[in-house]
C-alpha cells in the first residue's frame, strides 16, 4: 500500500463481502472506492446477483492529474499519510489510468454512470454528489 500498489484482489474482495453481509446494508450503501479493477467488478456482480441486488448509480469525480497531486500533496501536509509523496500519487494515478478507467467504461456501458465535476469548493462538489445522488433515486 505504501508504494501505491493495490492490495490483492483476495483482500479486497472479503473486506467488501463481508461488509456487504452486515444488516445496516440493506437500507442501502456506498462503496467508495471500490472497485477500482475489472476483476472486482466481476466480483462485486457476483456478491449483488447473490443478495438480488444492484448499484443504483456510479459516480465518476472528475479532476484532472495535476489537480490530484496538487491536493494530495496538500493532504500529506496535513495528515502526513505515508502514500502521499509525489512519486507515490503519480503511481496510483498511472494505475488508475491503466485499471480503473475500465471500470468506470464498464458501468457506462450499463448506462449508471454519472460524472460530476470534481473542481471546486467542497460545498459545490458536495452539492452536485448530492444532486447526482437524487437524479438516479428519481430515474
Ligand atoms: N479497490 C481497491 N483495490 C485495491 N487496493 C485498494 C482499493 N482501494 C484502496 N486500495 C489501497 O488503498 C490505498 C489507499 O486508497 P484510498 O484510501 O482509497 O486512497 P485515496 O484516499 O487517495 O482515495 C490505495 O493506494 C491502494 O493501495
Amino acid at each position: 500500500m505504501d508504494n501505491g500498489d493495490f492490495v490483492p484482489d483476495s483482500v479486497t474482495n472479503k473486506m467488501v463481502r463481508d461488509r456487504l453481509s452486515e444488516a445496516d446494508v440493506e437500507s442501502g450503501f456506498l462503496l467508495d472506492g471500490y472497485p477500482r479493477t475489472t476483476a472486482q467488478v466481476d466480483y462485486l456482480d457476483e456478491i449483488l446477483a447473490k443478495g438480488d441486488e444492484k448499484l443504483d448509480v456510479v459516480l465518476q469525480l472528475t479532476a484532472d492529474d495535476e489537480e490530484l497531486v496538487h491536493r494530495l500533496l496538500g493532504r500529506a501536509k496535513e495528515t502526513g499519510r505515508s502514500d502521499d509523496n509525489e512519486a507515490v500519487i503519480r503511481h496510483r494515478l498511472d494505475l488508475y489510468h491503466e485499471q480503473t478507467e475500465a471500470v468506470v467504461a464498464k458501468y457506462a456501458e450499463r448506462g449508471i454512470l454519472t460524472q460530476v465535476d470534481g473542481i471546486g469548493p467542497i460545498d459545490d462538489v458536495t452539492d452536485r454528489v448530492m444532486q447526482a445522488i437524487k437524479a438516479a433515486q428519481a430515474a
